[in-house]
């Protein structure tokens, strides 16, 4: 059967745009090689019997538990199709932030259940386990002979690891720990696939020898049998429920009743407990933290990748569809005709770009940072630590923020499971919760911020991220330029002044008589704003530089996109962030008036190329998911074709008619 046509206005699109939307694919992934290599693995994992999901009942209409198990299926035979993949090309790529395996989505919409195996159990045996260690666990991890995941949080405790309950006992008369959960509490609560999937689990926990704590540390420990699946004796193990999101994730709850497990079952990389109970201390205890810092880090080009998804349907549904009549006899136009309308396609668009070149940036050094720690070098683990929490948390908040806008953007139909909108946002939602709450995470920077003003009014040197602090020590208002540049120094002015008024409330409650614990909770809503304001100030300072030498190495059409995109977010937040810029800097009413008409001269530059800037995303529609982003444009008969499948369409007349409709209506006639 022929390809349905593609819908006019797309194709009227499609011709408009200016540069060529493969050089942009390419860019995106990492050159024509990433394209053709991520082509390669969504062709074998698509065209693999039993992945494909065409002709299959959607998944919302699965009960819970079919919908578990419908995922589990997909994710086995997804796993044999990539390992198969894995095996003649480099494993380790599975771990850089690329686009090749978010082919996954196309194999079940939601949240795989081996999410966490691949995501932190595989990452802390690499680099948690010593090499004996390493050499048992990671090939069995690696080829799933082993189901893992990674239990930390627990139901009374999650962001306070030092408060974590599960203790870890070593017992030197049989060189064992016994693993136990003290109360409820206690429980871990919330790790994904730990419910029914995995057998294993790396358990952080407060380790005790001789009597005395040394604090949190993570174990390898089996909880189910391999055979038979069943939890062992002294485990209890089960689902936590239905969530907002991630219904397919198979979070669970955990707990111990006793358990022992080996004295080598200790991840002993870092810290060890010799055979007498002897406790050996880390270089540094934060190397627990480590897998963390590691997903904070993915984060950023996962929420830039779930940017363009969301982009692609917004943009692509808001070319096709038409409405109102702004002009009397004229046919309706492109709602994209509307300014206000690109003011809320177009500023995501580039948010997904600027995520994406900083994520690759902040990959990069932590590549170098891991390196150094590896030599023994851990001068640069508190700046990555800190840069990694604040941009976790402002990218994973500003990435809902915008899906939730594209999801606006699309009207009632947005609303729509089949526009793929609400689980889109549900995943890109729990990005600001897991992995570091959001305030808390900033509070993190803001302690890092403090210090760095204090090493900043005493003239000493200044580690690279910090180093702007310097300029604004006695001058904190910055000469207004209005240029891309400038906007970026006007940003480190509003960091740097907002670290200052932080550090001075700091002080001013401090000498008002308070401790410093409580200094700190009283200024806190200020140190989350300096926070955010350091991290928006990264955004923009690496954004540019990293999109203007993109640009540079780009075909001069392709170039001036990048630079625009650049520029509109610089513009979009001096414009969000105009009051802190009247504080910081000198600029002027004028200034802003020019800011704002330069912002609306870009939308309409973009507007020819907002088709090819979502296509150059290179979604694939059974990854995209959605009635109304596929690459045709056919939103109104897919809509009809989707709500056709709902199953309460099977029949003319449901029983509930018989059952309780038609006697309520029967009194009322009474
Ligand atoms: C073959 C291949 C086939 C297929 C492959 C296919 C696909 C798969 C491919 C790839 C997958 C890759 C990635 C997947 C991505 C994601 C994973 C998926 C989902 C994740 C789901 C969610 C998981 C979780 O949520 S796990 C639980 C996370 N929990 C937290 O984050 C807790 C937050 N709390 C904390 O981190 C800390 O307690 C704290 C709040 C930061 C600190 O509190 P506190 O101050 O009390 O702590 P301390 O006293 O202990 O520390 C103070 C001191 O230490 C410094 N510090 C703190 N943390 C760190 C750190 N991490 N590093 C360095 N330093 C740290 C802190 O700054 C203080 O220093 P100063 O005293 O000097 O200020
Ligand atoms: C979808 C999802 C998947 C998850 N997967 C896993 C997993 O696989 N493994 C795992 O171990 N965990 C997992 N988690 C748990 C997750 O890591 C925690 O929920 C997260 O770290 C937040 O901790 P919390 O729930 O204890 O929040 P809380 O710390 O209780 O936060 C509640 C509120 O208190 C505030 N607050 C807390 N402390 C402070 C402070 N010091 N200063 C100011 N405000 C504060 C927070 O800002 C927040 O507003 C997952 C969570 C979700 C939602």
């Amino acid at each position: 059967m022929a390809e349905p046509k593609v819908c006019e206005d797309l194709l009227r699109e499609r011709r408009k745009c200016t540069f060529d939307v493969t050089e942009l694919t390419n860019l995106i992934d990492g050159g024509a090689q990433g394209t053709e290599e991520r082509h390669y693995v969504e062709n074998l994992v698509l065209n693999t019997e039993g992945l494909s999901t065409k002709n299959e009942v959607p998944e919302e209409y699965l009960s819970h538990k079919e919908r578990y198990e419908y995922a589990v299926k997909k994710a086995c035979i997804l796993y044999e199709v990539l390992k198969e993949y894995a095996a003649k090309h480099n494993t380790m790529d599975a771990f850089k932030p690329t686009n090749k395996y978010r082919v996954t989505f196309g194999v079940v919409k939601d949240i795989s259940p081996f999410m966490l195996h691949m995501g932190m159990f595989v990452p802390t045996i690499l680099n948690q386990s010593d090499p004996e260690q390493m050499a048992e666990w990671l090939p069995q991890a690696m080829s799933m002979g082993i189901l893992g995941t990674y239990a930390q949080t627990e139901l009374g405790h999650g962001t306070f690891l030092r408060g974590l309950e599960t203790t870890a006992t070593y017992d030197p008369a049989t060189e064992e720990f016994v693993l136990h959960t003290p109360t409820l509490t206690a429980y871990k609560w919330w790790p994904g696939g730990l419910a029914h999937t995995a057998n294993h689990c790396i358990v952080v926990a407060q380790l005790y020898s001789k009597g005395v704590c040394y604090g949190v540390h993570p174990f390898f420990v089996q909880i189910r049998d391999t055979e038979t699946h069943m939890p062992l004796p002294g485990v209890k193990v089960g689902e936590i429920g239905p969530k907002m999101g991630f219904q397919t994730a198979n979070n669970g709850f955990l707990g111990f009743d006793h358990y022992r497990i080996p004295r080598r079952s200790m991840l002993m990389k870092n810290a060890q407990i010799l055979k007498d109970g002897t406790y050996v201390k880390s270089k540094n205890d934060k190397l627990t933290y480590g897998t963390m810092v590691f997903v904070r880090v993915l984060i950023v080009t996962d929420v830039a990748y779930e940017l363009s998804r969301a982009a692609t349907i917004a943009v692509r549904y808001s070319a096709v569809r038409h409405q109102s009549q702004p002009k009397p006899g004229q046919p309706e136009p492109q709602i994209l005709d509307y300014v206000t309308q690109q003011h809320k396609l177009f500023i995501g668009v580039a948010t997904s770009h600027v995520f994406r070149v900083t994520g690759c940036w902040l990959w990069d050094s932590y590549s170098q940072v891991i390196a150094d720690v590896g030599k023994g070098n851990m001068d640069q683990l508190p700046e990555l630590h800190a840069l990694a929490c604040c941009l976790k948390a402002v990218c994973s908040r500003d990435a809902t923020a915008r899906v939730e806008e594209f999801r606006l953007a699309c009207g009632g139909h947005g609303f729509m499971a089949s526009s793929n909108l609400p689980i889109i946002n549900g995943i890109v939602a729990a990005t600001i919760t897991y992995e570091g709450e959001y305030t808390v995470l900033m509070l993190q920077t803001a302690r890092f911020l403090v210090k760095a003003w204090k090493q900043a009014t005493l003239g000493n040197a200044m580690t690279p991220t910090v180093s702007y602090l310097v300029r604004f020590v006695n001058n904190d208002r910055v000469r207004w330029e209005n240029r891309p540049e400038g906007i970026v120094s006007g940003f480190l002015a509003i960091a740097a002044g907002k670290t200052k008024a932080a550090c001075e409330s700091l002080q001013e409650y401090e000498r008002s008589g308070m401790d410093y614990e409580d200094a700190w909770n009283s200024a806190s809503v200020q140190l989350v704003n300096a926070s955010e304001a350091h991290c928006r100030a990264i955004l923009c300072e690496v954004s540019w530089r990293e999109l203007s030498r993109l640009a540079a190495q780009s075909s001069p059409s392709l170039g001036k996109v990048l630079l625009q995109m650049g520029e509109l977010y610089l513009i979009y937040w001096a414009l969000e962030k105009r009051g802190d810029l009247l504080l910081y800097s000198t600029i002027t009413g004028a200034d802003i008036a020019k800011l704002q008409a330069r912002y609306e001269v870009l939308l309409g530059l973009l507007r020819p190329n907002a088709v090819g800037l979502v296509d150059a995303f290179d979604i694939r529609d059974e990854i995209l998911n959605s009635t109304l982003g596929a690459y045709d444009g056919r939103v109104y008969e897919r809509l009809m074709e989707e709500a056709l499948k709902s199953p309460l369409n099977a029949e003319p007349v449901n029983q509930s008619f018989h059952k309780y409709l038609k006697p309520l209506m029967m009194k009322a006639k009474l």
